[in-house]
């Protein structure tokens, strides 16, 4: 499991650890992972040119002394100082004996640069980049990038951008992840992110977690010898109209996919379904005469029908809401379910829930998935390209690390509802349901594209298996 935490924390476990050491020891361990990560990047040190942005605080001071490293390697090495009077003086110093200067003509020197090493500002940012080191991240656009433990202008705590930020092609971060490094949109300003150790003692609790291949194989079920279908978790899936017939059978598809052992379809198109997929049990409905299931899936082409909704709901079992279920939620309601609720939303339909702007939710995806899952009293998985999950209780948020912009195709979601709904049958909390079955499909869609673009919805749902099998072995 890959942890981040917040700059609050991490300033905790730094202050406990400089009290440990000498003065100087954390930023010396910094600056050595820095100069060796700044090596890999350019290839040959000697003779290669690089130029530090230094700002006012111990970012700069890191920037410096990994300066100082490469400049002894025989690097030609120029700082341009944002501040000259408060850069860190004991960095700036060795860069001097090492044989480095201050910048004379800061644009020149960048537009000459093999690397710009991004000392500007780290986690002692305060808002958007003022506007001389504005500046500097625009001219440093073109060359190649390296940050120094975050990209100056994104926020550590959130993954906002507040206006230009560095875009880097590579990002070393210090003793921990920042949550800001793993969620859009600051992610795209992250490139090839590499973690330095510097020796921090964190707190079990991290504010946002990824889970690795490792993690989702110990959560997909396995069935047992003695297993039975139904034994394995029954789903069932409310889902399709008239007018959005496709909707049932890639939802269905992917409830297929996801380990249980039956999947119930109910609605009006039954016969879409068992065309595509004969393994179904279809049911023409209600949803609460159709058959005990484990979990239902409820909403992928439903369009109205508020009464298939207060259905489900009425069940005393796990219930995903997806895509037009999501039109009907009242949080009162959900509160007082016996059993779990999963909402599965796009930024869209995020902000209809919240009562705000698309783009509100889209620049401020983390606030927006824990605000959902308090307000609403139940799991939320937000979907985009950096797919967050949060539960109802505060847990650490859950941000997804596979997937690929191919995934934004017409009914991608619907099978993510099935697969994730599928998983919830089987027995898994709904935090690790969603979670699992994000990653699953990230993947599926990852390797699909591998092999042939641009994907649909269905390949999808075909590369599931496979999938699953690679993360089995
Ligand atoms: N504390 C520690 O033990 C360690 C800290 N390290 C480094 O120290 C950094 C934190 O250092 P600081 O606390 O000095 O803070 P920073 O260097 O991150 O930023 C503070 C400075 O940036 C300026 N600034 C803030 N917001 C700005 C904005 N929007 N635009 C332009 N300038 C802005 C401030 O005026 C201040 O001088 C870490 O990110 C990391 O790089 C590392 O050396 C590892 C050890
Ligand atoms: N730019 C992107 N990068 C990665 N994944 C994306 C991107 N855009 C969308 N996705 C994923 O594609 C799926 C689309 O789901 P959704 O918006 O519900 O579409 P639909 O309703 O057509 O099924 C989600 O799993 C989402 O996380
Ligand atoms: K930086």
């Amino acid at each position: 499991m890959r942890t981040a935490y917040s700059v609050e924390k991490v300033r905790a476990a730094e202050r406990d650890l400089m009290a440990r050491l000498p003065d100087g020891a954390l930023m010396q361990r910094a600056a050595a992972g820095l100069a060796v990560a700044c090596a890999d990047l350019l290839g040959r040190v000697y003779g290669s040119r690089v130029v530090l942005l230094v700002g006012s605080g111990d970012n700069g001071g890191d920037a410096l002394y990994a300066g100082a490293r490469l400049a002894r390697r025989g690097a030609g090495v120029r700082a341009v100082l944002l501040t000259p009077e408060r850069a860190h003086q004991g960095g700036l110093a060795a860069l001097r004996a090492a044989g480095g200067r201050v910048s004379a003509d800061p644009r020149a020197d960048i537009g000459r640069a093999d690397l710009v090493v991004d000392g500007i500002v780290g986690i002692g940012g305060k808002g958007g980049l003022r506007p001389e080191a504005a500046e500097l991240a625009e001219a440093a656009r073109a060359r190649t990038v390296l940050a120094v433990d975050l990209p100056s202008g994104v926020n550590a705590d959130t993954g906002e951008v507040d206006g230009t930020a560095v875009r880097a092609d590579a990002t070393v971060t210090f003793g921990a992840y920042k949550p800001g490094l793993l969620i859009d949109p600051a992610r795209e300003y992250v490139g090839a992110l590499r973690l330095v150790d510097i020796g921090l003692d964190l707190p079990d609790e991290a504010d946002v977690t990824a889970l690795q291949h490792a993690d989702v194989a110990a959560l997909l079920p396995v069935p047992a010898a003695d297993s039975d279908k139904y034994r394995r978790g029954v789903v069932g899936v409310v889902a399709g109209s008239a007018r959005y017939p496709g909707a049932a059978v890639l939802s269905v598809s992917g409830a297929l996919r996801g380990g249980a052992g039956a999947v119930r379809y109910v609605g009006p198109g039954g016969d879409a379904v068992i065309a595509a997929h004969p393994e179904t049990l279809v049911h023409a409905g209600p949803p609460s005469k159709a058959g005990r299931v484990q979990a239902w899936v409820i909403g992928p082409g439903l369009g109205d029908n508020e009464a298939a909704m207060a259905d489900v709901l009425a069940s005393d079992v796990p219930v995903l809401v997806d895509a037009d279920g999501l039109r009907y939620l009242d949080p009162a309601r959900l509160r007082a379910r016996t059993a779990p609720t999963l909402l599965t939303p796009h930024a869209g339909e995020a902000a209809a829930l919240l009562g705000a702007a698309r783009e509100e939710v889209e620049s401020a995806r983390l606030h927006a998935v824990r605000e959902l899952a308090s307000r609403y009293g139940a799991t939320v998985l937000l979907k985009g390209s950096s797919t967050l999950i949060a539960d109802p209780e505060g847990a650490a948020v859950r941000v997804n690390p596979t997937g690929t912009g191919w995934l934004a195709t017409a009914g991608s979601g619907d099978v993510l509802s099935g697969l994730a709904g599928s998983l919830l049958a089987t027995g898994l909390a709904p935090l690790d349901a969603a979670s699992a079955g994000a990653y699953l499909h990230g993947l599926a869609a990852r390797r699909a594209a591998e092999k042939a673009v641009p994907l649909t919805a269905c390949d999808v749902a075909a590369a599931l298996p496979g999938t699953w099998h690679s993360l089995a072995d």
